[in-house]
């Protein structure tokens, strides 16, 4: 680690974060009242550089936009009569508020609560528990949910005593002060809500987290009665919400590679008649779904780069209120949620783009109302040093257009890139705060491009793209990705002698992938990558995902589970690669990245190895982070160093990111990210 880079990291954190210590830094919930009066919303807060955000939930008054601290951890969910608010308290306890009086009950649940639902024109509240030793799913980092419990001392998936934690809905009946579990053993529910003829639920037969690519929706008929299947699907089933009166369900049926990153085609089921009609989105694929009233929906999409709010009847129409291509809303895809207003029926939503994190906005016809800006000096800083994101197309060789984001430094080009290709493979970019990631803007200001590319199986163009990297992983994706790196090189915008090429999850697959491939790289930094997708398969808590998107058996000793590992191309790897995981990632477990690391090594290439012990699928707690920020500053840096990065000998604070701050953080505590595995293989 250099002094150089782990300073320009230091001050990158401090300066970006420290003005926004004890505020909201981002909205994950939004739950208008029923009248519009009120809105209850989720966000984390950070207190400290050296401790993970948390969320924390607060209340706001529209009319007046003050804004009230409730504590809990959300999410949140209103009474129909808008007088009780329930929300999550602490991980399994629900606080439920009487709005009118100010007094509030709490009922403790047995396992983490995940998701409330207040019954129609009742008080009974539905809560969606996982029972603690239930997984997170990967798109929420894998890893247990407990919180509290002591990292396992062995790899955590080839441990037998691991018992997978079930899901299961529980009603809370405020009136009696009881809780109760509503839906049967035996079977795992993953979202639900109230319908009509009781409660409507996405379940599968089994709790592992690879179990939900095969969920269908079923009716819940009490604790003792085994559910009644009413949709299933060959794709996935997600985004489910019952009407109102309780006669309808609307949902997704969608091509997902993971569990909550859901966009597809929307459905509406008529629960008295069985008829399903189908939403008439075109191109958008919808990523969210709530209803307005008994007869609409509103839902929100991605179209390519574009973000669409819209409002969809009851009998499939589709009418489009709000898109943007420079402004999105939602986490990993767009997200907003129904308000009623004085000027008519609106939407809430946090808005967000490249430059400005999320706001708190409520949109009707009459324009678009801020209610709480989460922005702060620490996000203008970082605006400042974050270059220009611009929509960039290319053409793969089959003829394709292909889409992407590029950020370029704010100096003229050529630059050096870095190819930062997104997971899932059915995920996407668009332009958003954080690109995912959330590590663009550093990246840039060192000097870098980054190009965010939405090759063939990205969400956002519809299902039949999405289906195109089904039985063909690392096929023709491959050369959506190598052929923006020619189509930037032609244009002038980039220097090919150094393009880097990294990613997480199945963007750390792809990394790996591409490496074995071509040799134009000058580094690849695989993080939580799959390397090999035979020993994946009997280590991954996903384990229906491989066989769905090889679309092969793993038994096959001539298929696509050996033909598509980058492990059994090492040799051909002229690349320098550092490779990343986490020691508690259920998803990708680290033996992916020691695997190839090994095998790279064998070929004497040149292979770093870092493995974070108590990380999951993602790196978040901030040492772990600091470091992860530091070794790919350093390893770009040694492979690939950009013209405007920090020049080594210029003294300390002489560049944009080395600048002292007044309000400087404590140095990152050492033992917090001292990586228990680390490897390195100088090769040829
Ligand atoms: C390559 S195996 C599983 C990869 C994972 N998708 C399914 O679980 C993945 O890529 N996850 C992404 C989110 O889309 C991530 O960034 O973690």
């Amino acid at each position: 680690m250099t002094p150089t880079s782990r300073s320009s990291v230091e001050n990158y954190r401090a300066r970006t974060l420290t003005p926004g210590l004890g505020r909201l830094i981002d909205i994950t919930d939004i739950a208008p009242s029923p009248g519009g009066d009120r809105i209850a919303v989720t966000g984390n807060v950070m207190d400290s550089l050296d401790r993970p955000p948390h969320p924390t939930c607060h209340l706001i008054e529209v009319a007046t936009g003050k804004i009230r601290r409730l504590g809990g951890v959300g999410p949140s969910a209103w009474s129909s009569d808008g007088t009780s608010l329930a929300y999550v308290n602490t991980p399994t306890s629900v606080a439920i508020l009487d709005t009118v009086t100010g007094s509030r009950r709490s009922y403790e649940l047995p396992g983490v609560i995940e998701y409330l639902r207040f019954a129609p024109r009742k008080s009974s509240v539905l809560a969606g528990v996982a029972q603690m030793s239930a997984d997170r799913s990967g798109a929420d980092g894998s890893g247990a949910l407990s919180q509290d419990a002591p990292p396992l001392e062995t790899h955590p998936v080839e441990d037998s005593s691991h018992d997978a934690g079930w899901r299961h809905a529980w009603r809370i009946d405020p009136e009696e002060g009881t809780v109760c579990q509503v839906s049967p053993p035996g079977w795992n529910v993953w979202e639900a809500d109230w319908c009509a003829a009781g409660i409507v639920a996405v379940a599968s037969r089994h709790p592992e987290e690879s179990a939900w690519y095969h969920a269908r929706i079923v009716m819940l008929r009490g604790p003792h009665t085994p559910p009644r299947v009413i949709a299933r699907s060959a794709a996935q089933l997600g985004l489910l919400c019952a009407s109102p009166d309780g006669t309808a369900i609307a949902y997704a049926e969608a091509i997902c590679s993971d569990r909550g990153i859901v966009a597809g085609d929307a459905k509406i089921l008529d629960l008295h008649s069985q008829e399903i009609t189908p939403v008439d989105s075109g191109n958008v694929d919808v990523t969210s779904l709530a209803w307005r009233d008994e007869s609409t929906l509103l839902a929100t999409g991605q179209c390519n780069l574009t973000t669409v709010v819209a409002e969809a009847t009851r009998d499939g129409n589709w009418r489009q209120v709000w898109s943007s291509e420079q402004r999105t809303c939602g986490d990993w895809y767009p997200n907003a949620v129904p308000i009623a207003t004085d000027d008519g029926p609106g939407f809430a939503a946090a808005i967000h783009d490249y430059g400005h994190p999320p706001a708190l906005t409520i949109v009707t016809s009459a324009g678009e109302h801020t209610l709480l800006d989460t922005g702060n000096p620490g996000s203008d800083y970082r605006r400042s040093i974050g270059g220009t994101l611009h929509a960039t197309r290319w053409h793969a060789p089959d003829g394709l257009e292909i889409a992407g984001l590029l950020a370029t430094p704010n100096s003229p080009p050529p630059h050096p890139l870095i190819v930062l290709i997104h997971g899932g493979p059915v995920a996407a970019y668009r332009p958003s705060w954080n690109l995912i990631y959330d590590w663009t803007p550093l990246l840039v200001a060192s000097g870098y491009a980054v190009l965010h590319p939405n090759p063939r199986g990205s969400g956002g163009r519809g299902q039949q793209f999405a289906s195109l990297v089904r039985g063909d992983m690392g096929g023709a994706d491959t050369h959506d990705l190598i052929s923006a790196v020619d189509a930037l090189t032609q244009r002038g915008a980039i220097d090919p002698q150094r393009v880097a090429v990294t990613g997480r999850s199945y963007g750390g697959y792809m990394s790996a992938w591409l490496a074995t491939q071509d040799d134009r790289w000058a580094a690849a930094i695989p993080m939580a990558p799959v390397t090999n997708w035979i020993s994946q398969h009997f280590t991954t808590n996903i384990n229906s995902f491989d066989e769905i998107f090889l679309d092969d058996t793993v038994t096959n000793p001539a298929g696509r589970f050996f033909s598509r590992s980058p492990i059994f191309f090492a040799e051909r790897v002229r690349t320098p690669v550092l490779l990343i995981g986490g020691g508690q990632d259920r998803c990708t477990p680290p033996g992916q990245a020691v695997e190839f690391h090994h095998a790279l090594s064998h070929h004497e290439k040149d292979s770093t190895l870092v493995i974070y012990p108590n990380e999951g699928h993602h790196i978040n707690s901030p040492g772990a982070r600091s470091h992860l920020l530091v070794a790919l500053l350093d390893f770009l840096d040694q492979h690939m160093p950009a013209a405007g990065a920090p020049d080594r000998n210029r003294p300390s604070g002489s560049s944009p990111l080395q600048e002292p701050v007044t309000d400087n953080s404590a140095p990152v505590p050492p033992a917090a990210h001292d990586p228990r595995q680390a490897g390195r293989n100088r090769g040829r």
